[in-house]
């Protein structure tokens, strides 16, 4: 079942819809590449059968875990872990999670995460805070090496250790890494944690399905089995026997390929619901990181309206012509406000009383769509029903599999990130790291 609605209408004026469904073959071309892993990149595809090939007993021992660890009646639950390591699980859980949790207290704990920054500030307040609190930790890293979350773990470790004592600190601490390499691989084995695999063939940035969000996830206390059957259900309706005409996630990536060839580099994915701000973040990683290379790709980048309406709406409206928007509309939200009558009316608001809030939302939708698709900007609309595991889970696999045959058509290998090498070269000649010494040479001297 495919819960997605995928409208076009409003960027067709923009792309004709035959522009978009002449992308068929090549989409169609794509999508087996991706499953019969004959593209480029093809190394790095588990990501693409991941939902089908989650076993019983996987997602048995996530809820085992997390079940273990929630009995110490955590107050937080730290997540380490940056970009890949990170967005997923950030993105899910805040999504599923009341918008005040942390303030009103629940049984769950509070999920945090360490290491997504170098921030030294943040590093202390956070270390402050879990002196008073009962906590365990996740330490997330595919390739055990990353810098932020290593000196993040390095602290936090120690603070664990001295907190409740070596032994129940292991008790606490999950890491989630690479089956046999890396520095935190050795380390887990030594100190005997709990550990889970980041498959080898599933990159970062694809990587919410596996541990490295399923283990966060089911801490936070939400279903993981909706969340993966909504991502099992969403690898059936894109799969290779769809054809173009049905697979909404191949005429996604058709329709943005289209309107970048028209000129339109960056596309802004917008959501008029703050508990998908994050959800953002993680697209943006998906597709940034997977097309932007080779001096070619669409800059993904996001709003959250209506709030940036009184910010960035000045632009989408009237600036430079080159954005297109693809909205997230939420239909149903979980709860219902209704606005109330006022006798005095000061704020004219008495024509919306008896309302829902959501009702004045979809209306700013709507609205919005309009108003930038008559200044230039097209609008591709992805309806979901509501925010739940299993749409949250469809909707991360449509946009996986979509970026794969979007990346395929930009003719880039959609699954390295060679480019994020730059600043760390440069970062660790700076630091003077052991075996940088010929770039540190270099480097002073350019300052
Ligand atoms: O999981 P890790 O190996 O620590 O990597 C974390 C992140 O950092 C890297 O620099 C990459 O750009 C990301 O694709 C990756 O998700």
């Amino acid at each position: 079942m495919n819960n997605i609605k995928l409208d076009m209408e409003k960027a067709f004026s923009f792309v004709s819809r035959d522009e978009v469904f002449a992308w068929k073959e090549t989409m169609e071309k794509n999508n087996v590449a991706l499953h019969e892993k004959t593209g480029k990149g093809n190394d790095f595809l588990g990501w693409v059968n991941l939902p089908t090939a989650i076993t019983e007993e996987h997602l048995s021992d996530v809820e085992e875990t997390a079940a273990r660890l929630r009995s110490k009646k955590l107050d937080i639950f730290v997540v380490i872990g940056i970009g890949g390591s990170y967005l997923g699980a950030k993105a899910v859980v805040d999504a599923l999670s009341d918008s005040f949790a942390h303030l009103k207290g629940s049984d769950a704990p509070h999920i945090l995460f360490a290491g997504q920054n170098i921030g030294e500030d943040y590093l202390y307040e956070l270390r402050e805070l879990l002196k008073g609190k009962e906590y365990a930790m996740a330490v997330i890293s595919k390739s055990g090496t990353t810098t932020e979350p290593a000196l993040a773990f390095r602290l936090l470790r120690q603070d664990i250790e001295e907190k409740y004592g070596v032994e129940e600190a292991r008790q606490r601490i999950v890491a989630i890494t690479d089956e046999s390499k890396g520095a935190l691989r050795t380390l887990a084995n030594t100190e005997g944690y709990k550990t889970y695999v980041i498959p080898d063939d599933v990159g970062g940035r694809y990587s919410v399905l596996t541990p490295v969000g399923l283990v966060p996830i089911a801490v936070a206390g939400f279903d993981v089995r909706a969340l993966v059957q909504g991502a099992r259900d969403m690898e059936k309706a894109s799969d290779v026997n769809v054809p173009f005409e049905e697979n909404l996630a191949a005429q996604y990536a058709a329709a943005r390929n289209s309107l970048y060839k028209s000129g339109k580099k960056i596309e802004i994915l917008v959501n008029f619901t703050p508990k998908l701000h994050y959800f953002s973040e993680w697209w943006k990683q998906l597709y940034g990181e997977s097309e932007g290379k080779e001096g070619k790709g669409i800059y993904p980048a996001s709003v959250d309206f209506t709030s940036d309406l009184h910010s960035m709406g000045q632009y989408i409206q009237e600036g430079e012509r080159i954005l297109f928007e693809t909205v997230i509309s939420i239909a149903n939200p979980d709860n219902e406000v209704r606005i109330p009558e006022d006798k005095d009316n000061l704020d004219k608001l008495n024509y919306l009383a008896g309302k829902r809030v959501d009702e004045v939302n979809k209306m700013a939708e709507l609205g919005t769509a309009l108003a930038h698709m008559d200044g230039g900007v097209p609008n591709i609309r992805v309806e979901v029903p509501k925010i739940d595991e299993y749409n949250i889970g469809q909707l991360i696999y449509f946009f996986e599999i979509a970026c794969g045959m979007s990346g395929y058509a930009l003719e880039v290998n959609p699954f390295d990130q060679p480019g994020v090498e730059a600043y760390k070269k440069n970062m660790f000649a700076l630091l003077e790291k052991p075996g940088f010494e010929e770039e540190t040479k270099k480097i002073k001297s350019r300052l």
